[in-house]
């Protein structure tokens, strides 16, 4: 039985890649090609001449493979080693040389709480590893792992670095997820200590790694999460088809490649459907240009609107359904919004939910709140969800959000103008790699916002033209 792996998210919001097992097989879909595969193989990777070997010794077996690691210009990769054709199976690693939380010490496990979460033990096993050098059994492959200074994830990120990217939800994420980090480690520091000899010098900073490094490069199929040495030196292309899948049968996670190669190619797999917030905190990079980009809103009712009472029990008496669009409908209350590709204001457009709380904001009298509470029962239940039958509240509701989404776009273009490399005339390396990822982040959201705004724009247009209020 077959199952594709999706990747570990850390996002509180509604998670783009679910840390559940996916219960059908992700067939690949081989029309698309992949807007990378211009790249060629800069150098075999000599360190690594010994890999496949080792894990070929290591699982007791052939390693099936047409491909040879080398470097590219995003760390470590895979290229083809000869011609590969749409479809073919690429790579084959089993289980056996994969590392999951079963992989713990048992007396390490025995003294861990229960808090401890599947992310933190991996990173155990990984620190535990790392401490013993070339005596570990997979030393191999933890020498291949990044270092310090290769990573480039937020959570790394200096307090001025962050800055550059206050306006987007990535900066409390990023405040919220050290937070985790640092409350796993309180958990688990007692049972480390019980161990010196293991974790002797071991600090936050290395948990902070150990964790990244799992966030990064860690799949979870149905046999749970795990680390895939070989399979994880591939990267990431946004428009890929080709995925990581399980063989339960045969007890092995495999690659299909969705495009022909040519030999030297560097051979790309997708991660999933991640937006630039996401790449940036969990994997620590940006694509220049994300078509998964997105955007969280935040509205509230305001402690001056004298319905703010009526306006909460309406919205608690009408609970929202599950959805992939709201975190829930709250007096305050989150929405994620995509790029939208239907300018004219027709199609998709912006989420129901958040135009529905966009109607209800712009109520003024309690008859029409109670009209939206009948409108909800003679319907599915749910509020706000039709236009409004007054439309210039409907054009109002609209146009509060079209300006609340301008504002937003005047704030994201001051702070992608700061970001003009004049404005740093000596900037070392790593801060130059992180002031382009910033960039890559603030454009990618200015868009989806633009997009927004002109959605609305039109919407409003629309009915300024077919009604009589004006
Ligand atoms: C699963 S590992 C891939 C192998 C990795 N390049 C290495 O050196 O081991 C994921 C990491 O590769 C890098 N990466 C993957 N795809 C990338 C891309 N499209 N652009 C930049 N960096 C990428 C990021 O550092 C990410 O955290």
């Amino acid at each position: 039985m077959f199952h594709g792996g999706s990747r570990v998210s850390s996002l509180w919001r509604c998670p783009i890649i679910p840390l559940v097992n996916l219960p059908h097989r992700l067939l690949i879909n081989f029309n698309i090609s992949s807007v990378s595969r211009a790249k060629g193989l800069d150098s075999l990777d000599e360190e690594c001449d010994e890999f496949l070997p080792w894990l070929e010794r290591k699982a007791g077996a052939k390693i099936f493979s047409v491909l040879s690691i080398g470097k590219s210009a995003y760390g470590r990769s895979l290229f083809a080693s000869e011609i590969i054709r749409a479809g073919d199976c690429i790579l084959k690693v089993p289980y056996s040389v994969q590392i999951a939380p079963d992989n713990l010490l048992p007396k390490i496990k025995a003294v861990l709480s229960d808090k401890v979460g599947t992310i933190a033990k991996l990173a155990i096993i990984l620190l535990v590893e790392q401490q013993m050098g070339q005596d570990s059994e997979w030393a191999p492959y933890i020498n291949c792992l990044p270092q310090h200074g290769d990573i480039h994830s937020t959570i790394f990120w200096s307090e001025y670095e962050l800055n550059m990217i206050r306006q987007s939800s990535v900066y409390q994420e990023t405040i919220n997820h050290k937070d985790k980090i640092e409350k796993e480690y309180a958990v688990i520091v007692p049972a480390l200590e019980q161990f010196p000899e293991i974790f002797e010098g071991a600090t936050l900073k290395d948990f902070m790694r150990a964790y990244f490094l799992v966030t990064s490069r860690a799949w979870e199929s149905t046999k749970g999460l795990s680390l895939i040495p070989f399979t994880d030196f591939m990267n990431h292309d946004g428009v890929s088809n080709s995925i990581v899948q399980f063989d339960e049968d045969k007890e092995l996670s495999e690659v299909f490649a969705d495009c022909n190669y040519s030999p030297g190619e560097e051979v790309l797999i997708t991660y999933g459907k991640i937006p630039n917030a996401t790449l940036l905190l969990d994997f620590g990079f940006t694509l220049a240009y994300n078509i998964h980009d997105q955007v969280h809103i935040q509205l509230n009712i305001p402690y001056h609107d004298t319905l703010r009472q009526m306006k909460l029990e309406l919205l608690q008496q009408h609970p929202m359904p599950k959805m992939k669009d709201a975190i829930g409908f709250n007096c305050e209350d989150t929405f994620t919004i995509k790029e939208v590709r239907c300018p004219r204001g027709k199609g998709k457009g912006l989420p129901q939910s958040l135009r529905a709380f966009a109607r209800i904001l712009s109520c003024t009298s309690p008859e029409e709140l109670s009209d939206l509470a009948m409108e909800a029962a003679q319907n599915d239940g749910r509020l706000a969800r039709r236009p409004l039958k007054d439309s210039r509240r409907e054009f109002q509701a609209h146009q509060m959000l079209l300006s609340h989404i301008n504002h937003l776009i005047q704030e994201y273009d001051a702070a992608v103008e700061l970001l003009d490399p004049a404005n740093f005339p000596s900037m070392c390396k790593t801060f130059s790699i992180r002031r382009q990822m910033a960039h890559d982040l603030l454009t990618g959201e200015l868009r989806v916002l633009k997009s927004a705004s002109a959605w609305l724009k039109n919407y409003c247009a629309g009915l300024e033209s077919t009604s009589h209020y004006q």
